[in-house]
């Protein structure tokens, strides 16, 4: 089957969350909003209650694997998690008793890739502290697809999360971490490393010839020549060098705070940040409904909606499924990408 043929795996997400929502109203949008052909992975009954709820008019289908991309013009297509499990959930009370059920549809969404049967995962949100309350070992999607990727006996791939939209793609260097950890986990290998794999996706999966990055500081004025933290000198000023010395486009440290506006965005592709909150501030504040996440370095493609699970708003059908829209068709566009593919980067000068 050509990839184009192929449905995208969505997972469950949290189920007390937006993600079925989003999904129902995603699939009201299919035709005005170009949506390609999804399949959830989840409760087929729980997808129809929640429609019922809502009161929106989405006709469920439990589908085999295959069926998919038939079913999804007339139908919603729900796979039913492999053990069977069903799922009930209370909008905006997350509950742990269902933490087995979002995980293995995680991990089933990643089987079906594996087996070719569906071309990309898009993840719903799920609450990490839900799952890891009751012993999940990874602190958010992006660790856990690198896991459920590592080949036996081999390293797991190093996982790379990038936020991307029309006027802004980020990249945080540390992910899911205290922010007091960050100075230790920041070293010049994983900038390295990160900066190897955001450049080579941007040419392979973004079609883009000669990415151009920028790093910015960690320290307030990228350290004032050590004067006020010596991590910029000393740890990715270094890192910028090397990467530099391979042919790499990458500019650095520079003051993050100077780093986000309209004139300093024409001059890069993507923006990497030593910490989460650097990273995700600007691009969601400049494009939260239309951000996408991207996690890069995987041996597949996934995306995802750039918002959490919005339990405030679970279950008042006010919550806007552009975002998650943008992941579907985003990963479409990369599971079919080649080198002669250019998306619209937007930050071009
Ligand atoms: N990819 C994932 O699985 C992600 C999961 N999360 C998880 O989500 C949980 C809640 O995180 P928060 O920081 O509260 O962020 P959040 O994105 O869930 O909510 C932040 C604010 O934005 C609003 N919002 C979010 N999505 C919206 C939408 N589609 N339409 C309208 N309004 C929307 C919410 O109502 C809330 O006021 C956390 O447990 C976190 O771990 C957060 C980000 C990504
Ligand atoms: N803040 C982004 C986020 O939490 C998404 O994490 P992940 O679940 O995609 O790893």
């Amino acid at each position: 089957m050509a990839s184009d043929d192929r449905p995208l795996a969505l997972t469950l997400g949290d189920p007390s969350g937006i993600g079925p929502e989003i999904a129902l109203a995603a699939w009201r949008l299919r035709r005005e909003r170009a949506v390609p052909p999804f399949q959830l992975i989840g409760d087929p009954a729980f997808l129809e209650a929640t429609a019922y709820r809502l009161g929106l008019s989405v006709p469920v289908a439990e589908v085999e694997p295959d069926d998919a991309v038939e079913v999804f013009p007339r139908a919603l297509p729900v796979l039913p998690l492999p053990s069977g499990a069903t799922v009930t959930a209370t909008p905006g009370a997350p509950d742990s008793a269902n933490a087995g059920a979002v995980v293995e549809s995680i991990t089933a969404a990643v089987d079906l890739v594996r087996a070719g049967v569906a071309s990309a995962i898009v993840t719903n949100p799920i609450a990490k502290f839900v799952l890891t309350r009751v012993g999940f070992a990874h602190p958010g999607h992006t660790e856990f697809l690198a896991a459920l990727a590592a080949r036996e006996g081999r390293e797991p791939p190093l996982p790379v999360m990038m936020l991307w939209s029309d006027t802004l793609a980020v990249v945080p260097v540390t992910i899911h971490v205290a922010l007091r950890r960050v100075p230790d986990l920041l070293t010049q290998d994983l900038v390295e490393r990160t900066a190897r794999i955001v450049h080579a996706d941007l040419r392979a999966r973004f079609g883009l010839d000669a990415p151009r990055l920028v790093l910015s500081g960690l320290n307030p004025h990228a350290g004032e020549s050590g004067t006020m933290g010596t991590e910029d000198r000393d740890v990715l000023a270094p890192a910028v060098a090397a990467l530099r010395s391979e042919g790499i486009d990458i500019r650095g440290p520079l003051p993050a705070d100077t780093l986000f506006h309209e004139r300093a965005r024409a001059t890069y592709d993507v923006a990497l940040t030593p910490t989460h909150d650097q990273a995700l501030i600007p691009i969601k504040t400049l494009a939260f409904d239309e951000g996408v996440n991207v996690t890069l370095g995987l041996p597949f493609v996934r995306t995802s909606p750039d918002h959490g699970t919005a339990f405030d708003i679970a279950g008042k059908g006010i919550a806007k499924p552009d975002s998650l829209i943008a992941a579907l068709r985003l990963a479409q566009r990369l599971a079919q990408s080649r080198a002669d593919t250019v998306l619209p980067f937007p930050v071009r000068g």
